[in-house]
Formats: C-alpha cells, sequence, structure tokens
C-alpha cells in the first residue's frame, strides 16, 4: 500500500489559541464548539483547513469527500445531530487514512469504533451507532454549515485536541 505522508500536525493547544486571541473570540473570528464530542482516532490532536459535507442520515457525500485527497484537510460533516446512524465507519475511516486527511468532525454518529482507533487520523464525533446510513446520492460537499449554533465554511480552519474544538476564519497556529 502506498503510504501518503500526513501533513505534519502545527504545534497547537486549543487553550492557548483561546487566551492569545480573546479578540477573535468576541469577534466570532474564532468559535468553540460545546463540548459535545467524543474523539476516536490515533491522532488525539489535530488541525487543519476545513471542507465540509452537509448530509441528513446519508453518506454519500462524505465518501464522496474522503475519495479525494485530503491535503491535511479536516472533513466537517454536518449531519444535522442526528442520533439515528453512522455516518462514518471503518471503512471510510482507513479511506480517509489513506488519503491523507487530518481529521473528521462529525455532528452525527460513526460507527466501527475499534477500526475508527487504529487509523492515523483524529475523529470526533457525538456518539457510536451500530446501523450504516442510507446510501441515496444526497447531500451536499463545500457549503457553510452550522454545527451546534457554530458556523463553519469551507476554508476555515478546524483545531481539535483532549480540551475541545475550535474554528477559526484563518489559520492562528504558531509558524
Ligand atoms: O461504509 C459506510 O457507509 C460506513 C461504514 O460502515 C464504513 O465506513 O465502514
Amino acid at each position: 500500500m502506498t503510504d501518503i505522508p500526513q501533513a505534519a500536525t502545527p504545534a497547537f493547544a486549543t487553550t492557548d489559541l483561546c487566551d492569545d486571541n480573546e479578540p477573535l473570540l468576541a469577534t466570532g473570528e474564532l468559535r468553540v464548539l460545546p463540548p459535545a464530542f467524543r474523539a476516536w482516532g490515533r491522532h488525539a490532536r489535530f488541525a487543519g483547513p476545513v471542507a465540509t459535507v452537509r448530509c441528513d442520515d446519508d453518506n454519500s457525500m462524505v465518501r464522496k469527500a474522503l475519495e479525494t485527497p485530503g491535503q491535511g484537510r479536516v472533513l466537517v460533516v454536518d449531519g444535522g445531530g442526528s442520533l439515528r446512524c453512522a455516518l462514518l465507519g471503518g471503512n471510510l475511516a482507513v479511506l480517509a487514512e489513506k488519503n491523507g486527511w487530518a481529521g473528521v468532525l462529525v455532528d452525527g454518529c460513526v460507527r466501527d469504533t475499534a477500526e475508527i482507533d487504529a487509523c492515523r487520523l483524529g475523529v470526533r464525533a457525538l456518539a457510536a451507532h451500530p446501523r450504516r446510513s442510507d446510501r441515496r446520492g444526497s447531500g451536499e460537499r463545500e457549503v457553510s454549515v452550522e454545527i451546534c449554533g457554530v458556523k463553519i465554511a469551507p476554508g476555515d480552519w478546524c483545531y481539535a485536541d483532549a480540551d475541545g474544538v475550535v474554528i477559526a476564519d484563518r489559520a492562528l497556529h504558531p509558524v
């Protein structure tokens, strides 16, 4: 198997990003997701520019996105907070790893969590769910989404670590 190099995870801590950018928290250029997400995957911390999918219990567009080169990006999946099925499982996590995605954030559920935990990937989701989603080809890619009241647009930056997940209008980590 060809091993696609993962983009190096930038040095950051979500706590420092919040402490060092209070004016941006005030203006909304830096936004904090509510602490509603559980962590899976081998990478406890990850960051990257955002790509988006919005879907309704149908993960067709999640697969389509993860089939493309990730180039260190984070796929944000607005599943509307659905607790009805899983929008990401072991196969898609392996695909994401193979294609160089830094992480996947799902406002919804995942499954095959042991398989996800074996992938060099960071995953955040609301919960695990054993049921797979529909595959009807519905859903949208590269649209602005809103997760738990937080607006996230393609090209924003997502930073996730053990303390939380933050979204910024631009890269904020020290270079
Ligand atoms: O394929 C799917 O729809 C979700 C899944 O179970 C996997 O990624 O393994």
